[in-house]
């Protein structure tokens, strides 16, 4: 996956700008940057799920996988109803590696809407596996995760890496896979350059 030159809003502000990289196939890209900086504004761009006020991202749309959110989660659904749900959506995938993955084979018959943030969380990380997507794009994935159940998303992102996929990860904690490493604050955009609708922002040196 590789960016050229992109600058990213939201809300219609100019948040990031000059933001070039390349992350090749088997490696991983974490983004840190303080609260508000723009993490989830510039995945959702990469993703496809808004336009880059300038700038190229590739590729793009069917080999992108965005999420390990709970989003689009049917509450009144199983576990392993929403996995079979995704997998049939995504055309392939084995549920239950992906119940085991996360440590959900315990918890298949249970309405998704009965499960605790950390459990609903590993069902988003679990639908994941069921994409068949080369390029993960993921937000805060470990939040609500106990300490093992990080350490198996960790060995869940290696073994896609292993695999020759991408994933690119915004964090504020370590999880121990090795990275590259994207410090966003190099590219705030100063307050005061954008004019009007005119995208005039410029990297903070
Ligand atoms: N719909 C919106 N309209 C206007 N501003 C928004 C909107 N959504 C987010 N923002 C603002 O855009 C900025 C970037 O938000 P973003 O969610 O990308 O930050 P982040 O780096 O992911 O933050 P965090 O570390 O808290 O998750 C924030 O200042 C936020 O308040």
């Amino acid at each position: 996956m590789a960016a050229r030159d992109l600058a990213v809003a939201r809300g219609g502000v100019p948040l990031l700008a000059g933001l070039s990289f390349d992350v090749a196939p088997g490696s991983a890209l974490v983004l840190t940057g303080r609260n508000g900086i723009g993490k989830t504004t510039l995945l959702r761009t990469l993703a496809g799920l808004q336009p880059p006020l300038v700038g190229e991202v590739t590729p793009g749309g069917d080999r992108i996988a965005y999420g390990a959110h709970a989003d689009g989660m049917k509450g009144t659904l199983t576990v392993a109803e929403n996995l079979a749900f995704w997998a049939k959506m995504h055309g392939a995938g084995d549920i239950a590696a992906a119940l085991e993955a996360f440590q959900l084979s315990a918890l298949r018959d249970r309405a998704a809407q009965h499960l605790s943030a950390g459990q609903r969380r590993r069902l988003g990380l679990a639908r994941m596996l069921l994409t068949g997507r080369p390029i993960w794009l993921l937000d805060e994935p470990t939040v609500s995760l106990d300490r093992d159940s990080v350490l198996r998303f960790a060995d869940a992102v290696r073994a896609h890496l292993g695999g020759g996929g991408i994933a690119v990860l915004a964090s504020h904690v370590d999880l121990g896979i090795e990275a590259q490493v994207l410090e966003l604050e190099a590219f705030r955009v100063r307050p005061g350059t954008v004019q009007g609708d005119v995208f005039a922002g410029e990297a903070v040196e």
